[in-house]
């Protein structure tokens, strides 16, 4: 059956190291610590792709943008979202709305979450409206409690375009 909408979901975690800017949601926080990875390790970026390329059934972010092609070294996840969003257009689809979570004992994401949410919207061509973003500590518990890393979570709804 082809129903009108279909939802997706993402998840990511990245590891907090010295020496790496923290950029989350394309905004970069100050901090003593940052996010390693291949790319510029924006967690809920990635996340936030995953869950576009699930809903529209078209894999994962490390499918589309593998982490061992040099191509991404240092890639900024803006570009790799403009592109997978450009592949769920491609399916006829267009993003509804979006509801993620930050889980990051610190630092505070709520002072930066109005930049992320205008960088997402304008990076999917849909109102800042359609896009909430919240964050959680991990109350001190587990690897992200002891600031080892910092994960997000996103759902999003899609619809025929
Ligand atoms: N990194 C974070 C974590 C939390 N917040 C804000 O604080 C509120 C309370 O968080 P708890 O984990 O103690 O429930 C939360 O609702 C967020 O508004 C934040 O900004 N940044
Ligand atoms: C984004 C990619 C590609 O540079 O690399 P990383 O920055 O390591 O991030 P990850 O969340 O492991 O996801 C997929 C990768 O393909």
């Amino acid at each position: 059956m082809n129903f009108p909408v279909r939802i997706g979901q993402g998840f990511d975690v990245h590891a907090l190291v010295k020496d790496r800017p923290l950029i989350i949601g394309g905004v970069t926080i100050p901090h003593t610590h940052g996010l390693l990875g291949h790319s510029d390790a924006d967690v809920l970026l990635h996340a936030l792709t995953d869950a576009i390329l699930g809903a529209a059934g078209l894999g994962d972010i490390g499918r589309h943008f593998p982490d061992t092609d040099p191509a991404y070294k240092g890639a900024d996840s803006r570009v790799l979202l403009r592109a997978a969003m450009q592949k769920v257009r491609q399916k006829d689809w267009t993003v509804v709305n979006i509801d993620a979570t930050v889980h990051a004992q610190a630092p505070k994401i709520g002072p930066h979450a109005a930049l992320m949410v205008a960088n997402i919207a304008t990076d999917l061509s849909i109102s800042t409206e359609n896009v909430n973003i919240k964050a959680k500590t991990n109350e001190s518990l587990g690897y992200l409690g002891r600031q080892e890393g910092i994960a997000a979570t996103v759902v999003v709804l899609l619809a025929r375009a």
